[in-house]
């Protein structure tokens, strides 16, 4: 379980989080929410360590973040962000091993586990055709499918991404997301899609200048009103396949809802 406790950070004299608390449950996939600016990115940074909250405490498994070592941490954590071109040269298979390097000791070379673990998790994400092609020359899908792989050869408890659907067609979103459930079903998302975070989260905190101002079930947190106040678009509510989808209202008309 990762809980997060009265997060406060700053940037200069900014405040980005005030007191921001969360809990992200094993076996359920959390979805973090907020329009741009809401701190996020930020808070998801603090949920596995890069920042450190001015106040507020982060838990993994019951002990604080704070005082894991890196490797125990990417036991438990492996994160999903989007690469810079610093990683251009390397081919999927190089960089779905870079996973593994946390499990390594000092010194120690990658052996026959680590090549079968990559091997394994680029078959999960349906990636073993990409093995020798270079990770710049893919397409967004692609290179999504292979940072998914690369957080799995970690072999960590939780993923957490950031965005993973940024640039990606609608199909490709909805097979990204389905490939975090169907790979690890304990994670914690930023999207900004309302109607994706309904369908593939289990539990949705709603973030407003740097606020919780919700969190529960897709039900519970994409009300029209509320989603309305924050997002300052209104917003018709329906059910698809027994799930809540919004519906968005151009701003020039009144919410029905
Ligand atoms: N390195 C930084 N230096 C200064 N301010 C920053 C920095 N990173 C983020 N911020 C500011 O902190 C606030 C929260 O940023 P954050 O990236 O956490 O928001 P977000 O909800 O993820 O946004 P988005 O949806 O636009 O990605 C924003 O106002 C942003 O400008």
């Amino acid at each position: 379980m990762i809980v997060a406790e009265g997060l406060h950070f700053s940037y200069g004299s900014s405040p980005v989080l005030q007191g921001v608390s969360l809990v992200a449950r094993p076996g359920r996939v959390l979805g973090l929410l907020g329009p741009n600016g809401s701190g996020k990115t930020t808070a998801l940074r603090m949920l596995h360590g890069s920042l450190a909250p001015s106040s507020g405490r982060v838990s993994l498994a019951g002990r604080p973040l704070a005082a894991l070592g890196p490797r125990e941490v990417s036991r438990q954590l492996a994160v999903v962000v989007q690469e810079s071109d610093s990683d251009s040269l390397l081919t999927v298979r190089e960089m779905v091993m870079l996973g593994r390097i946390p499990r390594l000791r000092s010194f120690q070379r990658t052996g026959a586990a680590d090549h079968h673990a990559v091997d394994a998790s680029l078959a999960r994400v349906g990636a073993r055709h990409l093995a020798g092609r270079r990770y710049v020359e893919l397409s967004g899908g692609e290179r999504q499918r292979v940072l998914v792989a690369r957080a799995l050869a970690q072999e960590a408890d939780y993923l957490l991404l950031d965005e993973p659907t940024n640039h990606l067609d609608i199909r490709y979103q909805h097979e990204v997301l389905q490939l975090v459930r169907d790979v690890s079903d304990s994670a914690v998302v930023v999207l900004h899609d309302l109607n994706l975070a309904a369908r593939y989260c289990d539990d949705l905190v709603l973030l407003s200048e740097g606020r919780v101002v919700a969190s529960g079930s897709p039900e519970e947190v994409l009300a029209p009103e509320l989603i309305e106040s924050v997002y300052g678009i209104g917003a018709t509510r329906t059910f698809v396949d027994d799930g809540v989808q919004l519906l968005f209202h151009p701003l020039h008309q009144e919410s029905t809802a």
